[in-house]
């Protein structure tokens, strides 16, 4: 690909191949009363029903789209399922040409084709199937080795918390279209790079947040109780009934660093149990229930019984946790990381509960973990794991906080619902890189319509551009929003005939600011 080819990335099909390019021959009139909970009109703005949801028209903040209408789809006429325009130039090598309807050539589209990594809810591969898409199911994450041999042959990826995309790989996969992290962090995402290549990312950002607060919860009980010692020891052969440092958890104060969606809802559940909850945030947020916010991290360290950390990583919060900040929790205090490894100095905690100073530790996630299941968890991960592994009243788990069946069904609908909504809707609501942007659905009386999603660099002029190009049409609703350095317009236009696609497409993909062109009828 040329360096001008570089920065004009290509549609491509988003549900079952027809084999021609027609306007409106490939109009597919589906019920509205037949989505069903897993369609991907049910929850879009695109669907009929968006033309009157009051949330339909205009991007929400993040989560609103997971709202469900209340109201009957049936009464409310057809949707049009769009498919995405491939344009010539869509480098898919095993693609012939074929004849178009009226002579001229038209290439045969392909499917789009979806890597799911890491052991991704199967309900969700499945959604993606039904949907059109071919996918590939892989229970363990890539390196990115592996991306950079296997990625090329997919336009869509989903994957957890452990498969790092870097920008080495988007720069080497100028196909890709969207990222799905099946989770609620991002970290392990280039999001400015993706963003800066057309790439949209979705998360789940709440899905497995109940999970997280439930085990939490557990920790906190089984740490002051010592149950996991008691436990190894009974299956040991050894009998060993104390309550010598082991107390109740009513009246003890939790102090939660993060008052996020997690840590809110665990607020609630802590309470439920007699504990006193303050919390510390770097912005102001309204408590729930009795709980108090504090001023500083040092203010809670000194204050709490138990110390929970709910932080993303970003990095202000990276090595947030060290020695100094150890040494500032209370004589016997507990210690629970289930949010990322590197925010914490897994050193200093070793340290910590080495000396006594800390009564016990719960620790799920750590700065280098194993790509698969099974043995690996060594000090080839760093030096501080043997030294973990030997402690007492240290309980480890394999990043576990959201792994209920639940949070990854939950997780696996709304992820997969957002892929297809992108793919073959143009919708971003819910990107964690992109502006949010969606318009109401372009229905099957709407003959001679498609849609336009266009990725460009967010500069002065471009609309302006971009409007004289389509001029020749009616631009029958159009909605663009920007982040960063980086803009998206999405625009339905009325009275285009086949024969006119190509061009608007290859006029579009060539205006100066573009990153990304698809055409979706
Ligand atoms: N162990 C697991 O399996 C698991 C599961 C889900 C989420 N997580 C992790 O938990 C993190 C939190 O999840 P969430 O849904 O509650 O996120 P959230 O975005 O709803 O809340 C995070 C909170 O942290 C606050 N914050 C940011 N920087 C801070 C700082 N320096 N000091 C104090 N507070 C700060 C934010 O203001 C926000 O209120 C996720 O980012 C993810 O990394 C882990
Ligand atoms: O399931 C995972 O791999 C990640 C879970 C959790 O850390 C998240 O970010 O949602």
């Amino acid at each position: 690909m040329s360096a001008s080819n570089a920065n004009r990335r290509p549609s491509v099909s988003a549900s079952d191949p027809p084999t021609f390019i027609p306007i409106p021959a490939n109009t597919r009139g589906i019920p509205a009363s037949s989505f069903g909970p897993l369609s991907p009109v049910a929850t879009t703005g695109t669907s009929p029903l968006a033309s009157y949801a009051s949330y339909g028209t205009s991007p929400q903040g993040p989560g609103s789209h997971n709202r469900q209408r209340s109201t009957s789809s049936a009464a409310f006429g057809i949707a049009r399922q769009l498919t995405a325009f491939l344009p010539a130039d869509y480098p898919l090598d095993e693609e012939p040409e074929h004849e178009g309807p009226n002579g001229g050539s038209a290439k045969k589209q392909g499917k789009v084709k979806v890597l799911l990594l890491e052991n991704i809810n199967l309900d969700a591969a499945n959604f993606l199937k039904n949907a059109g898409y071919e996918v590939d199911h892989v229970s363990k994450a890539y390196s990115e080795e592996e991306l950079l041999q296997k990625l090329p042959n997919y336009q869509a990826i989903g994957i957890r918390s452990k498969t790092k995309i870097t920008k080495k790989v988007i720069d080497a996969n100028p196909q890709l279209l969207v990222i799905g992290c099946f989770c609620i962090g991002t970290n392990q995402v280039d999001l400015d790079s993706a963003a800066k290549k057309g790439i949209a990312v979705f998360n789940s950002p709440f899905s497995n947040s109940r999970s997280v607060a439930e085990l939490v919860i557990s920790e906190i009980i089984a740490l002051s109780r010592q149950l996991t010692d008691r436990s190894g020891e009974l299956k040991q052969g050894i009998w060993n009934k104390v309550s010598k440092g082991c107390w109740e958890i009513r009246g003890k104060t939790l102090g939660i660093v993060g008052y996020g969606h997690i840590g809110a809802q665990l607020s609630v559940l802590a309470e439920a149990f007699g504990m006193s909850v303050i919390y510390y945030d770097v912005i102001p947020i309204m408590p729930l229930g009795t709980a108090r916010q504090v001023d500083t991290l040092e203010d809670l360290l000194s204050k709490s019984d138990f110390v929970t950390l709910h932080v993303p990583e970003i990095p202000d919060t990276i090595g947030m946790m060290g020695a100094l900040e150890f040494s500032q929790m209370k004589n016997g205090a507990y210690f629970i990381n289930n949010a990322r490894g590197k925010v914490v100095d897994l050193d200093a905690l070793a340290d910590a509960l080495e000396s006594k100073h800390l009564a016990g530790a719960a620790i799920d996630v750590f700065p280098r973990e194993p790509g698969s299941n099974g043995p690996g968890f060594d000090g080839s991960l760093g030096s501080f794991i043997p030294r973990l592994r030997q402690l007492n009243n240290l309980i480890l788990t394999p990043h576990i906080g959201g792994s209920t069946e639940e949070a990854q069904r939950a997780i696996g609908s709304e992820v997969a619902t957002a892929l297809v909504r992108y793919l073959n809707y143009g919708t971003t609501l819910g990107s964690v890189n992109f502006p949010e942007v969606d318009l109401r659905a372009i229905t099957a009386q709407d003959e001679r319509h498609i849609r336009l999603c266009f990725v460009h660099r967010n500069e002065p002029g471009v609309l302006k551009v971009v409007n004289n190009i389509l001029s020749d049409h009616n631009i029958e609703k159009q909605f663009s929003d920007s982040k960063g350095d980086i803009a998206y317009l999405m625009a339905d236009i009325s009275g285009v005939g086949h024969e006119e696609v190509a061009d608007i497409y290859t006029q579009i993909k060539r205006t100066q600011a573009n990153i990304l062109t698809r055409l979706l009828y």
